[in-house]
């Protein structure tokens, strides 16, 4: 049982290798640290992850199997900036509704409150709003969750309720964690290992592709 990605190699169109023949695999219950310097391909790697791009080659396998095509993904990604992630229309009972029924304790663990249910994601503040997109992918199917930077814009008091409650919820429902981020005490507290990505082979480490 594993997120595992296998011989993974991605550019964008002609561009640079970005990693070529990457293995990274991700236990049940473990929490893993992925981190590198900027642009060096560790979004574009959880993309990957989570089926939101296909991978030049290599595969993808959840616990075995191929990404499903459609439905609900087990692998959620959380990214950055969750104003870009949710439906500006939607009030914010519809986009929790999204990952599935969202239980009140999760809820209440994430510090969300039952007035903002029927705002929408506008009259929310940022961290407000990760919060939602965070109930949202821990809904009951989700085995795996990638956290791109999804702490990085919120105070340290918030940052560390949310990753309180995330690493509880991970515990009790074996989830399997990949952190990314350029926090790297953030890391060393959260994580049982921490890959560095051009280390371990990714990042362009690898000279560039036939053009
Ligand atoms: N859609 C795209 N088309 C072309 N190039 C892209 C695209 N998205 C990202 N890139 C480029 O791919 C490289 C890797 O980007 P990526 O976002 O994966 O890096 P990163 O390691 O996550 O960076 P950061 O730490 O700054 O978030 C960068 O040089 C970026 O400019």
């Amino acid at each position: 049982m594993a997120l595992e990605g296998k011989g993974l190699s991605f550019r964008y169109r002609r561009g640079q290798w970005l990693f070529r023949g990457f293995d990274i695999r991700i236990h049940p219950g473990e929490i893993v640290g992925l981190t590198g310097p900027s642009g060096c391909g560790k979004t574009s790697l959880a993309r990957l992850l989570a089926g939101y791009a296909k991978p030049l080659s290599g595969h993808v396998r959840v616990d075995g199997s191929p990404l499903p095509r459609s439905g609900f993904f087990p692998v959620q990604l959380i990214f950055q900036h969750p104003e870009k992630a949710v439906n500006p229309r939607w009030n914010i009972r519809q986009i929790l509704k999204e990952g599935g029924a969202a239980e009140d304790s999760l809820l209440a663990s994430l510090g969300i409150e039952r007035a903002w249910l029927d705002r929408r994601p506008k009259e929310l503040s940022g961290g407000e709003l990760q919060r939602v997109c965070i109930a949202r992918a821990l809904g009951p199917k989700t085995r795996y969750l990638i956290a791109d930077e999804m702490t990085a814009m919120l105070d340290a008091i918030t940052q560390a309720q949310i990753w309180h409650a995330v690493l509880d919820i991970a515990k009790a429902r074996r989830l399997g964690i990949l952190v990314i981020s350029h926090d790297e005490p953030l890391l060393e507290k959260l994580c049982h290992r921490i890959i560095h990505f051009k280390q371990a082979g990714g990042g362009s480490i690898l000279p560039p592709g036939p053009r």
